[in-house]
């Protein structure tokens, strides 16, 4: 029922910038069976930091008993370009006997991302998608995949994302960045570069990712003469080396990068006329206290997208809430398909 497997493109890959990768490679995996109709395929676009395996990461809506149950659902997700989870990255070769690019490696957009994935599609055979869905930066991908597809996709799930990143994401990422760079291993191109810089960037990024809320209801202290070793320092720190054990600076650089990049107006004369094209049934889902993607940039998708829902959640977890509020969306998807068939 569970089935990894890696496609490799037929040809190499022209990227938005010009830059070509000779050879790209596509971990994903499927889980569940697919009807002989074809009409139970639910595609997940990952987020940032995440992988192919979407019962791991996004357990409470993927899993037995859970709304999308692999009993009655066929469920793909494929790892982006430009991670470290077994697709084409920093550090695997992009050619047949070739040395990894590490901080060489192209600009990768998500666009290049969608279009790799389009390919897989193709090769799976999978000719209609009953849900596409992602949250922040799989959001992003799901937006523009449904621009560039339109006919494929029956309904849209996305949450806490945008159409275009934002001068404040960009400026998030940045900080990010500035932290790996001034890590001097990064410079020195080996698997485990840039690792202090890495955990120092995961400890920026949370900030983004929670809420004062939420640092208020886990790391409050509880001994008013502490003068040092707060537990939100060592959250922070826990956090960073968390992520360092599983991922790799290069990787974070390019697909943070590909975040900026994200403008589905782009060519297409404005964010509005891309989002017009869009035919799907769309659940947009915006969370209130979001301060990386705020509710308003999800209002803007709902506003110029034909016939879309909007929801929006209160919860304490900020950004992240998507991954965590399973509950709430659980019961929003369930509005939702209900309210497509009426
Ligand atoms: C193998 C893989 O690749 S799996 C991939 C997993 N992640 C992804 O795919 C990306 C998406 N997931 C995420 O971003 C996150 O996992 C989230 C948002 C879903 C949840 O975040 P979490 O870090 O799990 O939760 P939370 O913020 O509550 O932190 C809990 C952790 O911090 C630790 N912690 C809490 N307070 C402190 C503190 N004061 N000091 C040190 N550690 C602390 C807890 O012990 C716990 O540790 P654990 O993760 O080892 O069990
Ligand atoms: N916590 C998410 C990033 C926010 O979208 C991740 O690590 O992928």
């Amino acid at each position: 029922m569970t089935h990894d497997e890696v496609f490799t493109l037929p040809a190499p890959l022209s990227l938005e910038s010009g830059a070509v990768l000779p050879q790209v490679r596509v971990a994903y995996r499927t889980v569940g069976t697919l009807r002989p109709d074809g009409a139970n395929v639910v595609w997940v676009c990952h987020a940032l930091t995440a992988n192919a395996d979407v019962l791991s990461w996004w357990p409470g809506l993927f899993g037995p008993g859970c709304h999308f149950d692999p009993a009655d659902w066929f469920i793909v997700c494929a790892n982006v370009l430009g991670s470290c989870y077994g697709s084409t990255g920093p550090l695997t070769p992009v050619a047949a006997g070739a040395a990894p690019l590490y901080q060489e490696f192209p600009l990768v957009t998500v666009r290049d991302m969608v279009v790799a994935h389009e390919q897989l599609r193709h090769h799976l055979g999978l000719h209609r998608i009953h849900t596409l869905i992602g949250g922040s930066l799989g959001g992003q991908q799901a937006l523009e995949w449904a621009v560039q597809r339109p006919a494929v996709f029956e309904h849209l799930v996305v949450l806490a994302t945008n159409a275009q990143h934002s001068p404040w994401g960009v400026a998030f990422n940045e900080a990010q960045r500035l932290a790996i760079f001034a890590d001097p291993t990064y410079h020195a191109a080996t698997p485990q570069g840039g690792q202090a810089g890495l955990q120092a960037a995961r400890a920026v990024a949370l900030l983004s990712y929670r809420s004062y809320a939420a640092y208020g209801l886990s790391q409050a202290e509880t001994d008013d003469a502490k003068l040092t070793d707060y537990r939100a320092s060592s959250y922070q720190r826990y956090q960073g080396a968390k992520l360092g054990a599983r991922f790799d600076a290069y990787s974070y650089v390019v697909l943070s990068r590909a975040m900026d990049s994200h403008h589905l107006g782009r060519g297409r004369g404005g964010v509005p006329a891309a989002l017009s094209q869009i035919r799907a049934r769309v659940l947009v889902i915006g969370i209130s206290s979001d301060v990386l993607f705020p509710p308003e940039e999800q209002l803007l998708l709902v506003r110029h997208i034909p016939g879309a829902h909007y929801a929006e959640m209160a919860s304490d977890y900020g950004h992240d809430g998507f991954l965590i509020e399973t509950a709430p969306i659980t019961h929003l998807l369930e509005r939702f398909y209900v309210q497509s068939f009426a």
